[in-house]
């Protein structure tokens, strides 16, 4: 019998002896047959998913050494950044380490026996209901956002609710018990998530003979004043560094700065923090020189991590 605080299971000999590795958990946002499981798994494939209700909640799970790893989404072809994943990075001290895009086909899920005509009412993740906008506006019914998509199955099926559809995945479709009325409803065929792989540590610099391509992400302020977002992507233009993304999210705690271009002292401009994606690895001279450069025009710079592209879509 395991005595107190003890865990049950083979020890660290018997491991040894028999190959056997307590599996490693990767935590992802959302309930199983979540589109962020399938990234997940397609990031980490031995790996076990450990679902999250919310993303704050797989950012602590990775912090607090619940899970190893954590896979979130960062942007979508169709509906944009998500923005509450760039405000997380900041908030938490963790790593880029990888990145994974998955192909998303939505299917519209309700009860056995139910037709689209009975549907008053779809829920959905937001992401997902805005890359089914069109679609679920044809249709003409009340659309209300959820955690993620396969809660929304997970829920009609709990309640038995026979007005209401989800837009979630087949798979997700096939765990809670809801049939497809109709596949592949986003607006766009080409419906394409990124999502980041997060680890408590930074990814080793690529060696020498690692020839697969790099990309790296920060974060940084600029002061207030005209010109200085040119003269800080700059650094990378000099350079022939590929941007891949920009995104710029309000600075919760100084929202409002005074812009150092008007006397007038009562003229305030709202504040940025910006993040920017760019191919290149820290082991690169030339992404050293712009970073270096960076430093000089930005009064805080994050380095959040540098990682191999996903270049399989
Ligand atoms: O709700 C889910 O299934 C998720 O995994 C979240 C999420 C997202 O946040 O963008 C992931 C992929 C799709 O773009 C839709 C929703």
């Amino acid at each position: 019998m395991p005595g107190k605080g003890e865990e049950a299971g083979p020890s660290s000999v018997q491991q040894l002896a028999t190959g056997f590795r307590p599996l490693s958990r990767v935590a992802y946002q959302g309930a199983p047959g979540a589109y962020s499981e399938m990234a997940a798994l397609k990031a980490l494939p031995n790996w076990e998913p450990m679902p999250c209700e919310q993303f704050e909640v797989a950012f602590q799970a990775l912090s607090q050494w619940l899970a190893e790893r954590a896979v979130l989404p960062v942007e979508n072809s169709l509906g944009g950044s998500i923005h509450d994943v760039y405000d997380l990075l900041l908030r938490y001290r963790l790593h880029i380490v990888g990145e994974v895009s998955i192909v998303v086909n939505h299917c519209l899920l309700a009860l056995p026996g139910v037709s689209k005509t009975d549907i008053k009412r779809v829920m959905s993740h937001p992401q997902a209901l805005a890359q089914t906008d069109g679609y679920t506006r044809k249709l003409g019914v009340v659309r209300e956002a959820v955690d993620d998509t396969a809660g929304a199955a997970k829920l009609i099926s709990e309640k038995g609710w026979r007005d209401v559809a989800a837009v979630a995945s087949r798979r997700a479709g096939e765990l809670y018990g809801l049939s497809v009325l109709e596949d592949g409803i986003q607006d766009q065929c080409d419906n394409v998530t990124r999502f980041i792989v997060l680890s408590r540590d930074p990814q080793v610099a690529a060696q020498p003979n690692d020839t697969r391509p790099y990309k790296t992400s920060i974060v940084f302020t600029l002061h207030a004043g005209p010109g200085m977002l040119f003269k800080a992507l700059s650094v990378f233009a000099l350079r022939d560094i590929d941007l891949t993304k920009i995104e710029s999210r309000p600075m919760r705690e100084n929202p409002l700065v005074l812009s150092m271009d008007y006397d007038d002292s009562s003229m305030r401009t709202f504040n940025y923090m910006f993040y920017i994606d760019f191919v290149g690895s820290l082991a690169e001279p030339k992404v050293q020189n712009a970073l270096r450069h960076m430093e000089e025009i930005s009064p805080f710079l994050r380095i959040l991590g540098s990682y191999p592209r996903d270049v399989d879509l």
